[in-house]
This record gives C-alpha cells, sequence and structure tokens, in this order.
C-alpha cells in the first residue's frame, strides 16, 4: 500500500490506551551481524530488524564473503573468507559507513564504498585515518565515496582518534580489533565523545563473544588479539523507536504499553524513562512491558542529552507542546545525523508555531500554541517521529516522506495510525 506524501498525521482526539509491540533494535543487530561474520562459526540473530539499515549491512556482509540468510524472521550468519572486491551502499546507514571499513581490511580483495548524497557530508574521515595508521591501504579523502585495498589482514596496535564527532568512530575499530593481527588500542583526544552508551554496548557484546576489553581509563579502549566467538542472539525491541510511541501517552494524556522493554539494557532508549518521568509522566514497568501514562500536561526541561542525542528529536516535539520552557544542550554533534537536526528541528518545529531557538550546541523552547502545516522530514527517520507526535497533539500536520522511517522501521506510519 502506497501511504500519501506528505501524509496528514493522526491527532489524538481522546486519551490513547494501547499495548504495542516494537521492531528489534537497528544498534544491536548491525552490531550483532558484524561480529557473527567474523566469528569462528555460523549463528544466528533472532528476531533480526528487517529495515533498510540492517539489509544494508546483510547486503554488505555478504558482498564481503560472509553471506547472511535473511529470509526468515532469524538471520543466519555464515562466516567466509573475505577474497573478492566488493561494493558497499551505505545508504544512510552510520553503522554501515563507519562498522564495515575496519572489517574490509581483513579482506583481500578491493572494498568500494558509496551512499545516499547527503552520506557523502556524514563525517567518516577518522576511521579510514585510524585504519591508514592501522596498516590498512585506504584511498585518499575523508569522505564516501572511498575504498579499501584489503591485504587479507590488518597489523593493528595504537591508533588516536578525535571521536568527538560521533561514537561509531570508536565502535567501529573495537568491532573488528580483535581480528587485527596485535588487536586494537584506540585513544580518544578531543571534546567528549557523544553517545557512551553505544560505545558501552559496543564492549557488551564483544565480550558476550569472548573477546578481552579493557576499557579501565576514560576515553581508551584496549581489544585484545583473537578470535570471535560465535553466538546467538535474540535482539531487543528498538528502544530508541519506542519514543513516539511513548510521546503519544504525554501528547494525548493517555496510557501506552511497549512490550518487552528490557530490564538492563545497553541501549541509549532506556533513558526515555527518566526523560518521560521528568515531563511530568508516571512511567512503571508492567508485566508485558513498560507503561508511560500521561497526565494531560508536558512539563518542559532542562536536558543535556549529549549521551542519547539521538532521542533528540521526539523529546524536541514534546518541548515544542510543553507548558514550560525547555533547554536542550550537549547536542552539537547531532547536526551530523541524518541531517543537520538541530537546524532541521527549529525549522520544521518553527514553522509549526513553536517558539524555538536554534543554539549551537542544542535547542531552547517557551510555550507556544502549535498549528498544522506540512512538517519536512529532510530523509531523516527521527524528523518523521517528530513530527507525527506533534501531529498527534495538533490538528493539521502533514508529514513530508514518512515513509522514510523505513530507514529503521518499516511500516512505521501503518502502526501509527493503527494506535489513533
Ligand atoms: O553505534 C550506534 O549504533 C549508534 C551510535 C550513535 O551515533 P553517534 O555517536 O554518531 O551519535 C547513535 O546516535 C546512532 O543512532 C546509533
Ligand atoms: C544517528 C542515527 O543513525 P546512524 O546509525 O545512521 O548514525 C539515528 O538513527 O538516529
Amino acid at each position: 500500500m502506497t501511504t500519501p506524501d506528505p501524509w496528514p498525521a493522526p491527532r489524538a482526539d481522546a486519551p490513547v490506551d494501547v499495548t504495542v509491540g516494537l521492531p528489534g533494535s537497528k544498534s544491536l543487530t548491525n552490531r550483532a551481524l558484524v561480529l557473527a561474520a567474523i566469528a569462528d562459526r555460523p549463528s544466528v540473530v533472532r528476531r533480526a530488524l528487517r529495515s533498510r539499515d540492517t539489509s544494508l549491512m546483510a547486503a554488505a556482509l555478504t558482498a564481503l564473503g560472509s553471506p547472511v540468510d535473511t529470509s526468515g524472521d532469524d538471520w543466519l550468519v555464515s562466516p567466509g573468507a573475505f577474497d573478492r572486491d566488493a561494493t558497499v551502499d551505505c545508504g544512510l546507514a552510520g553503522t554501515v559507513m563507519r562498522f564495515v571499513p575496519p572489517v574490509a581490511g581483513l579482506s583481500s580483495g578491493t572494498i568500494s564504498f558509496d551512499g545516499d548524497p547527503h552520506m557523502r557530508n556524514r563525517p567518516v574521515g577518522e576511521v579510514l585515518g585510524a585504519l591508514r595508521g592501522l596498516g590498512v591501504a585506504v584511498s585518499p579523502g575523508d569522505r564516501l565515496p572511498f575504498s579499501i585495498a584489503g591485504a587479507g589482514h590488518v597489523p593493528g596496535g595504537r591508533v588516536v582518534i578525535d571521536a568527538s564527532a560521533s561514537s561509531q568512530f570508536v565502535s567501529a575499530l573495537l568491532l573488528a580489533g580483535a581480528r587485527f593481527d596485535r588487536g586494537v588500542d584506540v585513544l580518544h583526544e578531543g571534546k567528549p565523545v557523544p553517545s557512551l552508551p553505544h560505545i558501552e554496548m559496543t564492549v557488551d557484546l564483544l565480550r558476550r563473544h569472548g573477546v578481552e576489553v579493557d576499557d579501565t581509563d576514560a576515553d581508551r579502549w584496549v581489544v585484545a588479539p583473537g578470535p570471535v566467538t560465535a553466538r546467538d542472539h535474540t535482539i531487543e525491541p528498538d528502544l530508541s523507536n519506542a519514543g513516539p510511541f511513548l510521546a503519544l501517552a504525554a501528547v494525548s494524556g493517555g496510557r501506552v504499553t511497549v512490550r518487552d522493554w528490557p530490564r538492563a539494557t545497553t541501549q541509549a532508549g532506556d533513558a526515555l524513562r527518566e526523560i518521560l518521568a521528568a515531563m511530568g509522566c508516571t512511567v512503571a514497568f508492567a508485566d508485558d512491558g513498560l507503561t508511560v501514562t500521561g497526565s494531560g500536561t508536558i512539563a518542559g526541561v532542562d536536558l543535556d542529552l549529549h549521551d542519547v542525542g539521538e532521542l533528540t528529536p521526539v523529546v524536541a516535539a514534546l518541548c515544542a507542546l510543553a507548558d514550560s520552557p525547555s533547554h536542550l544542550r550537549g547536542i552539537a554533534h547531532i547536526r551530523a545525523h541524518e541531517t543537520d537536526r538541530l537546524a532541521a528541528l527549529a525549522t520544521e518545529l518553527g514553522g509549526l508555531g513553536a517558539d524555538v531557538t536554534e543554539r549551537e550546541d542544542g535547542l531552547s523552547f517557551r510555550p507556544a500554541r502549535l498549528h498544522g502545516g506540512v512538517f519536512h522530514t529532510y530523509s531523516d527517520h527521527r524528523m518523521a517521529h517528530a513530527g507525527v507526535v506533534v501531529g498527534a497533539a495538533v490538528g493539521g500536520v502533514l508529514v513530508e516522506n514518512v515513509d522514510t522511517t523505513s530507514k529503521t522501521f518499516p511500516g512505521f506510519a501503518g502502526v501509527w495510525s493503527g494506535l489513533l
């Protein structure tokens, strides 16, 4: 079924009372796939997220020589010889553009990378520079398109990078690092690394695969050389993608339960529990998941989202609807996400009447009455999430290219309208 474009976002005319099951985590799926592809025997990624970002990762690893069978809900990964030339389409997936090059270094073929037009603007130079320093032949330049002429192995060792633009630079080097001859010792020098929970997720998964990681010193991660032990994974629901659904409870003054919310997780989206509580919601674990109950009004917040920047679009939408001022800080790095999210949110929320000020490293809001209009998404799945949240509160919001949500959640618009 085709979704109209722009898409009239449904309004919540009454408090909702719904339970929703969400697709798997993008971050967990793509890490599990990379580790499975370089492991010592085949393994299964259960309840893998089937979306653009994860399909691109599966295609990339298959092209390199480790076939990923995505025909069922459980994806079978068969590590193979990385012995061929290949091309990798990164789409708009940061995880593909950053996590696959270190794996390509292990190959004995030439691997060419490119992606969507905007992907050529997203930073990857620190990963490419680090790989050069670790003994990998990488084409000149610091952006897509680039190519890697693998020598069949990576010498590895010590490398200093500036990961202040993205935690994915660190995760990328750690994920493949055990397979480098000398492992990898990554030292960060620069402004603080954002999205640290995502590095903790990487370290946690590596340890589950039997890889020795020393992260005792701040800003330094040492991965010992050795095999990556295969193990099966069951992917948790994507807690960052729970954002718009839980926000619906706040917006409608109703109740939303997200099924199977893990009691312990490394996902950044778990921070939504604290954020929504600070905005005036009641947040509680239930037998079947996590339940958020809205109070009927939304309280403004002063939050540093440096660790959980990917939650910004939905949180910003709630701030625009809040009845007291808000400040979102520490998120300059999200200007390099799928779009310049600070500029995009200021423009689009402002276009619907929000009193929003764009700052160098964040956004400030004062209470205002919002109205309908077209909300542009800039090919950013999470901009679409922000648009539908405002649309649930305010009539007449038309979300342009809502299907851009297929980056991490195909069928999002259908699921969303089914709740309202
Ligand atoms: O490693 C990952 O899976 C991710 C890390 C974060 O990237 P940044 O560190 O670039 O913010 C996050 O925002 C992104 O959605 C997913
Ligand atoms: C920043 C994001 O994605 P990517 O993995 O492409 O960096 C995101 O999903 O919010």
